[in-house]
């Protein structure tokens, strides 16, 4: 029989875990208890189904049984459910040489716990839970409590039981909302104590635990609390979830979540804080995640995050300055890590904005810098590609599921400034979108698409076809930037497009709805344009044709939207016309969840700068490459390679991003060089005019011999690179290209208004640094 000690210095004890033993409880109880009068505490959901039974095997081996129980819940956990259980007591007549058992779930082992410690100063008690977090959490370890006005647990006892029978076929009744409420503390063992525990879980997910896992948890509870009874260390690692958990339950009135919902919220935001402080490796997130939806567990509140917080400050576990968070190292592996108070708000905003999943960790961002030649060296992880990143984000916000942003994994902070755009956008639409069903009035949204080319063309094709008004809003470039494409065929189509006088493209005002019908667009301007209508048009009520009037560039961002949108449910056909163009047939369909939530792999465009300081010499490794060639910048090495001739041709048409880090690369390949890049004239368009950008970085690197010709340009490759005083132009991919340049010039490299890396690769100077690079923050007055 599986029998675990609970080895605490003055009552040590033991907890049965056995399938079938409940029908035999008088007999197991008898070899514990001599005979004695017994009173059995229930509620109102288990009386009526076990009672009876128990008192009967109880009888049948000399006890004196009786009955009393209170109406179920949480709300019955008061002073005055204990003083009645106390008139019970004394109208058994029970003394102190006889014992009470608890059977029931959390609430009736606290409060019959309660009785029994103070009951004419204390009798004997015994466990029979019967609910899973009864079974695997409150039975065990002796704390027992009432519920005062003022705070949850606010008078109790610790008082450990004589004996705790856990029978796992109590489980198989239950509904599966008390299921998941239990799933929520056997999830934590397996965070906090037990790697291989978790793996379990994750391959079991929905099934109800064995009695195995059952017994896997109750040892580590057991083990903890026979080395720390009173909760003064180790034991508080089994607060892990529990310090926003207790919280959030406080702060929603202890009406809005069960323990487990608020427990799992609590696990999540422990994650993020984690990551915040840079504790907790970001892959656990995602996995969690994962785990605790398929218990339709919660993993982000709707509470204010002020809510939460005010009622954090008030968590009794409050130790003067600061307040004990459990945070992961690893899976299986929790310490207690102290957070100042003043640092609770970051915390909290950190883990419970809804707009953000992971946490902006501090990244080394100056404006200015100074960057020494020297070499480098080690691995990098690249972050979630931008392009899939957007793609999937909007698919899953277009599933109209709540916590969308879940369906999407791999994504981690620090976020780039793009997504963080998209993201917002998207919760604007969803929100305003929910709102437009329910029949209420939608006020104009405002949507600021940030610097993000990709945000704004991709979602005004979609606000159009859920027919909300906005006026999109930009910074930095962005409003220079083209989207006057869309005007004609959106204006044929329902929709009115008010642009600025001046000619730009932003503040733009759209309203109407868009309707189905035969678009036709230029395939040379942006890729964006076609593949924010392809997300667009499933969600209008007939079928819909996009006709390209002319060839199709960066064609592999198109591939990316059609792959996505297939993984959300959603297909999409193609012809090939006779003039060579592509046509794409889109019928009305809807976003569906999938099983897993769309995995993003790691950003090709971003990689390419790793590849580039590879070619010059660097040792750098890629910890995660794009796996699925999806990306056309996947193919940076292959073009790299074909450097090796001395008049090597390339065609940047598909692979627009790539081409400052190339036009570098063939710049330092040697004097013999001239590389001839074609199809550039669309580079105009980007974050600046990276034609002009990127010959001037060249330039301040000594490169001077470049021609551009029409849509063509050829750069003459140099023995060494000089070193210069280099402008961004506020242009990430320019500033990213320089400073891994500057690493081989021949000396000090200043790289200006750097920190537009944010655009996409925040920790980029972090993992600079971190690779060994000698980077300085160039100030006014001096060098730092
Ligand atoms: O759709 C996308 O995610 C992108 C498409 C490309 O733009 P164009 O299609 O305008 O070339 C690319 O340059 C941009 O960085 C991202
Ligand atoms: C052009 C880019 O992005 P976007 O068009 O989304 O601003 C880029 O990241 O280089
Ligand atoms: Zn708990």
């Amino acid at each position: 029989m599986p029998i675990i000690q609970v080895k605490t210095k003055n009552h040590p004890y033991e907890i049965l875990i056995q399938e079938g033993s409940f029908k035999d409880a008088g007999e197991l109880i008898s070899a514990k208890v001599s005979p004695c009068r017994v009173l059995i505490i229930s509620d109102s959901n288990v009386a009526p189904l076990y009672a009876e039974d128990l008192k009967k095997s109880l009888k049948a081996f000399g006890f004196t049984p009786s009955i009393w129980h209170f109406d179920a819940g949480e709300q019955s956990k008061t002073i005055n459910t204990l003083t009645r259980i106390y008139e019970a007591c004394y109208e058994s007549g029970l003394t102190r040489k006889d014992c009470i058992v608890a059977l029931g779930g959390g609430v009736v082992g606290d409060v019959a716990g309660f009785a029994a410690a103070t009951y004419q100063r204390g009798i004997p008690y015994i466990q029979i839970p019967t609910t899973l977090l009864a079974q695997v959490d409150s039975s065990v370890g002796g704390k027992t409590a009432i519920d005062l006005p003022f705070g949850k647990n606010m008078a109790g006892a610790f008082n450990q039981p004589a004996f705790v029978l856990i029978d796992p076929e109590l489980l198989n009744t239950l509904n599966p909302k008390i299921i998941s409420d239990g799933m929520a503390e056997v999830i934590k063992y397996g965070c906090i104590r037990d790697s291989a525990l978790f793996e379990i879980l994750e391959t079991s997910a929905g099934i109800i635990p064995s009695a195995q896992v059952i017994a896997r948890c109750v040892q580590i509870k057991a083990d903890i609390v026979s080395a720390d009874e009173f909760d003064f260390g180790e034991r508080m690692l089994l607060n892990f979830g529990h310090t926003f958990g207790h919280a959030i339950e406080k702060a929603s009135g202890y009406s809005l979540y069960t323990h487990g919902e608020a427990v799992s919220i609590g696990m999540s935001a422990a994650v993020k804080v984690g990551m915040a402080f840079g504790v907790t490796s970001p892959e656990i997130l995602p996995r969690l995640t994962y785990l605790l939806q398929a218990w339709k567990l919660p993993v982000l509140t709707s509470l204010s995050t002020e809510a939460v917080l005010t009622a954090l400050k008030a968590d009794k576990k409050q130790l003067g300055d600061h307040l004990n968070f459990i945070l992961l190292k690893d899976l299986g592996a929790a310490h207690i890590h102290p957070v100042p108070i003043s640092d609770l708000r970051r915390a909290a905003l950190d883990s419970l904005d809804q707009l953000v999943l992971g946490v902006p960790k501090k990244s080394f961002l100056p404006d200015n810098l100074i960057i020494h030649p020297g070499k480098i060296q080690g691995s990098v992880r690249i972050p979630a590609s931008k392009s899939l990143a957007h793609r999937a984000f909007i698919c899953a916000a277009l599933t109209g599921k709540t916590h969308w942003e879940l369906l999407v994994s791999g994504v981690y902070a620090p976020f780039s400034d793009d997504i963080k755009a998209t993201l917002r956008c998207l919760h604007q639409i969803t929100e305003a979108w929910a709102e437009k069903k329910k029949g209420h009035f939608v006020p104009e949204l405002i949507l600021d698409c940030s610097q993000s080319g990709t945000t704004l063309r991709l979602l005004i094709p979609i606000v159009a076809a859920l027919g909300l008004e906005a006026c999109f809003t930009g910074q930095g470039r962005l409003p220079k930037r083209p989207i006057h494409a869309y005007q004609e065929a959106f204006t044929a189509n329902g929709v009115i497009m008010d642009f600025p006088e001046n000619g730009d493209s932003l503040p733009l005002r759209i309203r109407g709805r868009l309707t189905a019908g035969k678009f036709e667009l230029p395939g040379n301007i942006s890729s964006q344009y076609i593949s924010g209508l392809l997300l667009a048009l499933p969600l209008l009520e007939s079928d819909s044709t996009i006709t390209l009037t002319s060839g199709l560039e960066s064609e592999s961002y198109v591939n990316m939207t059609l792959s996505v949108m297939s993984y959300f449910g959603v297909p999409v056909t193609r012809n090939t016309l006779n003039s060579g163009y592509h046509r794409y047939f889109v019928h009305p369909h809807s976003f569906t969840e999938t099983s897993r939530p769309y995995a993003v792999e790691g950003d090709a465009s971003q990689a390419a700068f790793w590849h580039l300081a590879s070619y010059l010499g660097q040792e750098i490794t890629i910890e995660n490459p794009a796996l699925s060639q999806l990306q056309g910048d996947a193919s940076m090495q292959a073009v790299l390679n074909q450097f090796s001739s001395n008049h090597a041709e390339i065609d940047m048409k598909d692979i627009p991003d790539l081409f400052p880090a190339l036009a570098l690369a063939a710049a330092a390949s040697g004097k013999d060089k001239r590389i001839y890049f074609k199809n550039v004239n669309r580079l105009r368009i980007k974050e600046s005019d990276r034609i002009e950008s990127t010959l001037a970085m060249l330039a301040g690197f000594g490169v001077e011999n470049v021609r551009v010709l029409d849509n063509e340009i050829i750069i003459n490759g140099v023995s060494s690179l000089k070193c210069g005083d280099i402008s961004s132009f506020s242009d990430h991919r320019i500033a990213m290209t320089a400073a891994i340049a500057a690493l081989k010039a021949e000396g000090d490299t200043i790289i200006r208004d750097s920190s537009c890396v944010a655009k996409s690769y925040p920790d980029f100077f972090s993992e600079l640094k971190r690779l060994g690079a000698e980077i300085e923050t160039l100030t006014e007055g001096g060098n730092t």
